[in-house]
């Protein structure tokens, strides 16, 4: 499985805080009940390898860690089982630690000096990120122009609202977002239910 296998499982990539590892198997279950299976577990809690481990015991699953700061954080989050890996921002010694063990890996990117970066580096598919607080869809269409080989995946205040207009963009093959999980204790019917609207939002 390479990024843009990835990339191409569903149009959103829920962004997951998840605090209690107990929630992890219901919210996972639901997401891919769903249809959205490719699931980012943001390394932001004491709990998240540990959710890590967990969801990727569901069928269906492709579980990769989030805020992803280091080449440790990503040889641990490896080690629990992520089948990618996404940062909020590109360093040379994260980018070759990714390269080198070979799981997909989806940098954050913010500037076309960030992309250059990620080229020199043999990368082409980046998370535009913060994205609204970066300009919107304006700033990540001018980005876009001069690098015709990278896709993206714009996240950062993207709402079931906007998502379909990000969607819309040539060079966007899909969506991060927290907001298909609420927080708190998972409610898995709502949460299948806003998997199945975030899994139809492109045709
Ligand atoms: O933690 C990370 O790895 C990040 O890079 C940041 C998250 O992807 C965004 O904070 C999600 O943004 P919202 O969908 O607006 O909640």
């Amino acid at each position: 499985m390479n990024i843009d296998d990835v990339m191409e499982l569903a149009p959103v990539v829920p962004v997951l805080v998840v605090e209690d590892v107990a929630h992890a198997r219901p919210i996972a279950e639901a997401l891919v009940a769903g249809g959205l299976r490719a699931l980012e577990v943001t390394l932001r809690t004491p709990a998240a390898l540990d959710v890590i481990r967990e969801m990727a015991k569901v069928e269906g699953a492709v579980v990769g860690a989030g805020t992803v700061l280091n080449a440790d954080q990503l040889e641990q989050a490896v080690d629990a089982g992520a089948r990618f890996i996404v940062s909020p921002g590109l360093t040379k010694a994260l980018g070759r630690a990714a390269i080198t063990s070979g799981i997909p890996f989806l940098p954050g990117i913010a500037t076309s000096a960030d992309i250059m970066r990620g080229l020199d580096l043999g990368l082409t598919r980046f998370k535009f990120f913060p994205a609204e607080a970066n300009g919107g869809i304006p700033a990540l269409k001018a980005l876009a122009a001069p690098f015709h080989t990278v896709r993206f995946c714009p996240t950062g205040g993207i709402t079931e609202k906007t998502a379909p207009d990000w969607l819309a963009i040539p060079a966007v093959k899909c969506v991060g977002g927290s907001w298909v999980v609420g927080k708190g204790e998972p409610d898995r019917a709502a949460i299948e239910a806003a998997a199945r609207a975030a899994s139809a939002l492109r045709g």
